[in-house]
């Protein structure tokens, strides 16, 4: 992947693949002479779709993550060639838009209403706002005919947008996180708007089936629109709105990672020996339990550490021989409800080690601060144990992280029934992260399993993740959106009588 220099010329109006998405995947990196320059920034979705964009002469349209007004609106080129065009959002705009509706709103409402979600028209309003300057843009972008791929629960009115603006266009749409329950959906003083601003693709992708499942529903009811009744499969199978003379296709296409690389990256020397002095300034202890994560109320960080914690005072777990070392990215800083859960997450970490921990030998080693890529897989290669226990999560790309980082087959993964990486990873340590005992069992199984049980598993693991990358990933939905694969379930009334 190239980051070099990069130019603010580009040409618009050119891609005949279109990516948009919230974030831009590039990060604003200041320069010894105090200017700054663009960075990309490395990402699974990157990866996997920079050779299409470069094939097809694409461009990528997203927020390049900053209100800085020297962030300008030119697109800016890389020197290979890769296109990045800029949407800018204001300060108020990040609120309203980003923090408030996306982040306040929709991601709660999305994820079980783990907390409560807000709903406000300001709110909203900057939503509808943001997402219209989005399909604009993304208008601006597209070659004539073009395909343009929308990512994610940020932009969920841009397909019917931009259909409106470009009707030749072939609109692809995939959301990474959980699609709700009917009736958690039904909350939404909005919900019609949402449902047919997706209509607007002409395929919409979900993390699995049963998303896809409560979305027909949701269609059926809310626009009155014929739908098929069929279940939907993985990467097949699809559901199908009509919805005027169009037809929407609705399926499941479960992300993954550039596992190929990641694997052949961890077993790099720098990447071995970092291992290994890991290890070692952790004072080489029998077992490390480990934790990745955005710092989010939905990644289950408490969980954890209420288990460990009822381990150590149950004896369970020896102080002596065991830590856990939780990476917390901080996330989304400005919204109170992340405020509260880093809050809550440093009592407990202190209150276990206050109460477990000795001088220059704490149970819990907690940074909360991005770590860098081969560190990270660093810290993979170390881990006797992952744990990844998130109340809800559309996939989960840590914990294929974690396996693909795992060639010498060690290691054992406790992985949550609700990530939706559940639905592939059978042999990890599935458990219901409400259910403390039952994680607390699970625990310890992974911890204490014999080398023999331990690759078994992390073979059938790897053998999945290896096979199912993100570029078969991207490649489904590609296809299917050209219309390459299709298995479309009848509509009802098309249905041949029993
Ligand atoms: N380099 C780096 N990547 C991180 C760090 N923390 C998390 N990530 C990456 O962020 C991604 C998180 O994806 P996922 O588990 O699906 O959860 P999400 O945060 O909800 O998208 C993974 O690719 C992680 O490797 C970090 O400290 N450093
Ligand atoms: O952009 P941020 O607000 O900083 O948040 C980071 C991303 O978080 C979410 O990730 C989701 O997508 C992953 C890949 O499909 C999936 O594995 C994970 O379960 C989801 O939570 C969000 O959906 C992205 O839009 C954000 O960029």
């Amino acid at each position: 992947m190239s980051d070099g220099p990069v130019s603010g010329a580009g040409e618009t109006g050119a891609g005949k693949f279109v990516i948009v998405a919230n974030r831009l995947p590039v990060d604003w990196e200041r320069t010894p002479d105090g200017s700054g320059r663009w960075r990309r920034s490395p990402g699974g979705l990157v990866t996997a779709l920079e050779p299409l964009l470069r094939e097809r002469g694409g461009a990528w349209v997203g927020w390049p993550g900053t209100t800085d007004p020297r962030v300008g609106e030119a697109p800016i080129t890389f020197d290979d060639g890769l296109t990045m065009q800029p949407v800018r959002l204001t300060g108020q705009e990040v609120a309203d838009y980003y923090e408030g509706f996306s982040n306040a709103t929709l991601w709660p409402l999305y994820h079980n209403l783990i907390v409560k979600p807000e709903f406000y028209r300001q709110w909203w309003n900057s939503y509808v706002e943001i997402n219209r300057r989005f399909a604009q843009v993304a208008s601006e972008s597209a070659a004539p005919g073009a395909t343009v791929w929308v990512q994610d629960y940020q932009l969920q009115l841009v397909p019917k947008m931009l259909r409106m603006l470009r009707p030749d266009l072939t609109i692809g749409f995939f959301l990474h996180i959980p699609f709700p329950p009917v009736e958690l959906f039904m909350q939404l003083p909005w919900r019609r708007e949402v449902v047919e601003g997706l209509l607007g693709a002409d395929l919409i992708g979900f993390q699995r089936p049963q998303a896809a499942q409560n979305f027909l529903w949701l269609a059926r009811e809310l626009t009155g629109q014929e739908t098929s009744r069929n279940s939907v499969g993985v990467r097949g199978r699809f559901g199908v709105v009509r919805s005027g003379f169009r037809s929407v296709r609705v399926g499941a296409f479960p992300i993954s990672i550039a596992s190929a690389e990641i694997d052949q990256q961890s077993k790099t020397r720098a990447v071995r020996t970092r291992a290994l002095a890991i290890r070692d300034e952790l004072g080489n202890p029998d077992r490390i339990l480990l934790g990745v994560d955005r710092l989010d109320y939905t990644k289950g960080i408490d969980v954890r550490l209420n288990a460990i914690e009822e381990l150590l005072e149950e004896k369970r777990m020896d102080p002596e021989r065991t830590v856990f070392v939780q990476l917390a990215t901080p996330s989304r800083e400005r919204v109170e409800s992340y405020q509260t859960l880093r809050a809550e997450i440093e009592r407990e970490v202190g209150k276990i080690n206050g109460e477990h921990g000795q001088v220059g030998r704490p149970v819990v080693h907690y940074l909360h601060r991005p770590v860098a890529r081969e560190e990270l897989l660093a810290f993979y290669v170390a881990a006797d144990a992952m744990l990844v226990t998130p109340l809800a999560d559309g996939m989960n790309l840590v914990a294929k992280e974690y396996i693909a980082c795992r060639s010498d087959l060690g290691g054992s993964l406790v992985l949550s029934e609700f990530a939706g990486a559940a639905a592939e990873l059978r042999q990890a340590y599935l458990v219901n992260p409400f259910h403390l005992d039952g994680v607390k069992d699970s625990i310890v199984a992974a911890m204490e399993q014999s080398s023999t049980e331990g690759r078994r598993r992390m073979r059938a693991l790897r053998r999945q993740v290896l096979s199912h990358d993100v570029g078969r990933w991207a490649r489904s939905f590609l296809e299917a959106l050209a219309g390459q694969i299709d298995e479309t379930a009848p509509l009802e009334s098309e249905e041949e009588p029993a």
